[in-house]
């Protein structure tokens, strides 16, 4: 589904990933730790097609399409979903309209029928409620004056009421109370099945509690030293990243 090869990205002409490769098949879920600075948001900001990070070498192909000629919609539309570190804040619009607007947008993208406002309240409050969210985070402007856990919830009911095939969480769990943790990966749980696919970036190994991942990455200076499985997160804890420094 994603294959990134050799991929060297720069921010402001300081060079941050370098020669990076993943391959994520359908259905898989990939964990990506490493120190802070790392690289992490980077590649998140890289996939979703973020401005002023530039890509100078290597190419990213998702479902055999180069996703660099993209742009940031055009890859919504295709199923790339990213929930960043820091969700922003959008003044002045309601979570309901952006909601329905962004599912309207990707549903065009698709060709598939727009979801008429009805529905979309029906779909929304279902979700809304297996994420144990109150009703008037809807009415109020996107992310304005939310509480950390609301905002990464938000972040949840996004990804649901998008379908994405790829989704790449960023630091999703970080800041959450132990009960909003289980909301959202019983959130993420919900659309996981054969088909879609999860890069998640975290620093805690208590996500092993939750999900169950195929793979686990450690990206250290901007490239992939390490990958294996659940046993390398354990390993990490123990013996934090000094040695795969090299
Ligand atoms: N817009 C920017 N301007 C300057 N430097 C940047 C910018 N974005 C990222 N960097 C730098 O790139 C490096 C990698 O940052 P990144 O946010 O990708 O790390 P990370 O692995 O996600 O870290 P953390 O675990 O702390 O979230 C850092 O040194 C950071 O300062």
């Amino acid at each position: 589904m994603l294959l990134v090869k050799n991929l060297n990205v720069s921010v402001k002409n300081i060079s941050i990933l370098k020669k990076l490769n993943l391959e994520i098949n359908p259905g898989e879920i990939h964990i990506i730790m490493g120190p802070n600075g790392s690289g992490k948001s980077t590649l998140s900001a890289t996939l979703s097609g973020q401005q002023n990070y530039t890509v100078t070498n290597g190419e990213i192909l998702f479902k055999n399409k180069n996703l660099l000629l993209l742009k940031p919609e055009e890859r919504a539309g295709e199923g790339i979903f990213v929930a960043f570190q820091h969700p922003v804040d959008i003044p002045g619009i309601s979570n309901q309209s952006f909601l329905h607007h962004a599912v309207n947008a990707v549903r065009k993208y698709r060709h598939q029928p727009l979801m008429d406002r009805f529905h979309f309240i029906q779909l929304v409050q279902k979700n809304m409620a297996l994420l144990k969210m109150p009703n008037d985070l809807l009415n109020r402007s996107v992310n304005v004056g939310f509480s950390g856990g609301e905002k990464k919830r938000n972040d949840i009911l996004q990804m649901m009421m998008l379908e994405p095939l790829l989704c790449i969480l960023d630091e999703t769990d970080s800041g959450l109370d132990i009960d909003a943790i289980k909301i959202v990966y019983n959130g993420l749980n919900i659309l996981n099945d054969k088909i879609r696919s999860f890069v998640i970036i975290t620093h805690y190994q208590r996500i092993l509690e939750y999900i169950k991942p195929n793979y686990v990455h450690v990206l250290h200076k901007g490239h992939i030293v390490k990958s294996g499985d659940i046993s390398l997160v354990k390993q990490l804890e123990e013996k934090g990243y000094g040695w795969l420094s090299g």
